[in-house]
């Protein structure tokens, strides 16, 4: 049988676990949320107690009653059982109480928790999603959000009540023998070093294991995800991807039940001794208080409280082991917090001048990686002008899209709005300045209004500016046709919700760019999915279309990109050449080769 491995105990850095359990900030956090409720809820645990002790107080009063012989006793003891239902009635409804609040204040700590998770994560850094690590921080603390802060909670006040209940039975125990309270102790100690040990083993565990349980989830999403069904099914993937999710998942669950195994005969063997010594110590103080030293109460007290301290330990125990390991997943919460945005948020400058937009040799690299993906980039896009970027796959064009939304900062270089470098501006700030239609847009599955409002969700939406925007991007031809029309629901998700096409979506997502007053619109491929004829409508009056302000626009497409008042091309994470669509011809340089290598001369590259 596995007996208790000391050597692991003494291994075990008790100081550095309890720093990294956060006690104290989650103690601040739920007396911050109400404080009110944690005076009402622990206020009720001391009641709770106080009538608990009352009863059996009045069982002991009972009891000695009714040994005593005597006329009076009758009335005496009618007495003492009215008041013993009394208190036992009010022990009854407090604990029920108690338990209610204890409850409130826990879901409103979930609630908390959960709220700041998700604040916290929409103000970070989208370079935060170049980091693996970061994804695992991310999946713990959103598991850790669901129901451990509930549990760390309900735990506390379950140890509080359980310590005031100890601190009470320890009295009348001592009263009894001394002994009693160090002898409870022993048999419930090796219990609780032994659950912290193996919390912290399955903690560890949980550590070691959580990017293989990402990928197992990726693999889950490919197997039942919508986006990927159509093409798992017609490369006929499922079988390969089932066997190797399969793989990973047993491979989880063997490790866990390893450790559950261990950990089963841990308990069996720390509990057993435990109970063991329990019974001994009963027998013992029972035959021992036969030698007539102690009332009949007395040892009907021993024999009610002593049963029930071991219990209360045990729940003690119980709980604070809870409290530990949920608590190390509430720590996990914690590391999310120490992620911090690394793009300026507070400095803004008085006022944003609507300006040229310049690129000054800019040199760009991704975080975690160690080489350039742009290399001297300078570019101008003056106010009012329409620009192109032209450029083979992977040259680094939306790579200067990703700088120029402040996505990123250059590693070397600068970008400058109005006469004023980017980084002088709050992200926020800055944005509202700049609207894009990337290549991979989001197709909310919400109405068509809130779709195309979402390009400046601080506008008050109208009528007249939705529809607006709509006609520009050429849907509203599509959408007048849907029986809800505005207030059609897009994409299959919910109920009622209606399917549109990839070039529709695409028509609504630049909608939804042209509908901010933003003074540059970025195109990044954001006519790849329309049709010759719709792709030629939009850019044929696409100066109409903007109005005032300037364009960015990314294309394969030599019908796009001519359109342009000047063209930057690029290979290579340069830009080799720059220059009006003649002026770029008459080179005859890299852009004349791919026009001229382009078949249809209408698609330049893909
Ligand atoms: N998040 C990233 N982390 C590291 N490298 C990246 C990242 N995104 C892109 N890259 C690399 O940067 C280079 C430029 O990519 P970018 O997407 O800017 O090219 P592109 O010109 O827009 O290509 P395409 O025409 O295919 O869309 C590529 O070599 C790519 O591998």
């Amino acid at each position: 049988m596995a007996s208790f491995n000391f050597n692991k105990f003494k291994e075990f850095n008790w100081r550095k676990t309890l720093q990294e359990l956060h006690i104290g900030e989650t103690i601040l956090l739920t007396w911050s949320i109400s404080k009110k409720l944690t005076i009402i809820t622990i206020s009720l645990l001391v009641l709770e107690n106080l009538a608990w002790l009352g009863s059996i107080y009045m069982l002991k009063e009972l009891v000695d009653i009714a040994a005593t012989p005597g006329n009076e006793q009758a009335e005496r003891l009618l007495n003492a059982v009215i008041l013993t239902g009394l208190i036992s009635i009010s022990y009854a409804c407090i604990k029920s109480i108690s338990s209610y609040y204890s409850e409130i204040q826990a879901a409103k700590v979930n609630h908390c928790v959960d709220q700041k998770i998700h604040a916290h994560i929409v103000q970070l850094d989208y370079s935060f999603y170049e980091n693996p690590e970061y994804f695992d921080v991310l999946k713990r603390a959103r598991e850790a959000a669901i129901d451990k802060p509930f549990s760390v909670v309900s735990n506390m006040f379950t140890i509080l009540k359980n310590l005031i209940m100890v601190a009470s039975v320890g009295y009348i125990l001592v009263s009894i023998d001394w002994l009693l309270l160090p002898l409870l102790g022993m048999f419930v100690v090796p219990i609780l070093i032994s659950r912290i040990i193996f919390s912290d083993r399955a903690f560890q565990l949980y550590l070691k294991n959580t990017s293989l349980e990402r990928e197992a989830g990726y693999l889950s999403s490919l197997l039942t995800g919508e986006n990927v069904a159509k093409e798992i099914r017609t490369f006929t993937l499922g079988d390969f991807i089932f066997t190797k999710y399969v793989k990973i998942r047993e491979h989880l669950i063997s490790e866990q039940l390893h450790l559950s195994r261990k950990r089963s005969i841990n308990e069996l063997f720390t509990t057993g001794i435990g109970t063991a010594a329990f019974f001994g110590v009963t027998a013992y103080i029972v035959f021992g208080t036969l030698n007539g030293d102690s009332s009949v109460g007395d040892i009907a007290v021993f024999l009610v409280v002593f049963p029930q301290s071991f219990m209360i330990m045990q729940s003690l125990v119980a709980a604070i082991g809870s409290f530990y390991r949920d608590s190390r997943y509430v720590s996990l919460i914690f590391e999310l917090f120490q992620f911090e945005p690394k793009i300026e948020n507070n400095i803004s400058k008085a006022s944003l001048n609507n300006g040229e937009l310049i690129m000054k040799n800019v040199s760009f690299r991704y975080p975690n990686t160690n080489h350039n993906i742009l290399e001297n980039i300078s570019l101008r896009i003056p106010k009012g002008s329409i620009v192109a970027i032209v450029g083979t796959n992977g040259a680094g064009k939306t790579s200067i899209i990703k700088l120029l939304c402040k996505l990123y900062e250059p590693t070397d270089g600068s970008i400058y709005f109005g006469g004023n470098d980017i980084r002088e501006y709050s992200p926020a700030q800055y944005r509202k300045q700049v609207s894009t239609v990337f290549q991979d847009f989001v197709k909310y599955n919400l109405t068509v209004r809130e779709n195309i409002s979402f390009g400046d969700i601080h506008k008050t939406p109208t009528e007249e500016n939705i529809l607006q925007a709509a006609i520009n991007a050429g849907a509203d031809d599509f959408i007048k046709k849907f029986p809800k029309k505005y207030d059609t629901v897009l994409g299959r998700i919910f109920n009622e919700g209606q399917e549109i096409s990839q070039g529709q979506w695409q028509k609504i997502a630049i909608a939804r760019a042209l509908y901010s007053d933003s003074s540059l619109l970025i195109f990044d491929e954001a006519t790849s999915a329309l049709d010759a004829i719709a792709e030629t409508a939009l850019f044929n009056t696409f100066r109409e279309r903007i109005g005032e302000r300037a364009a960015l626009v990314i294309s394969h497409r030599i019908s796009t990109i001519r359109q342009a008042d000047y063209i930057y091309v690029m290979s290579d994470k340069r830009i080799v050449e720059s220059g009006t669509h003649t002026e770029l011809l008459q080179r005859n340089g890299t852009y004349a080769a791919l026009y001229e290598n382009s078949h249809d001369q209408e698609v330049l590259l893909t």
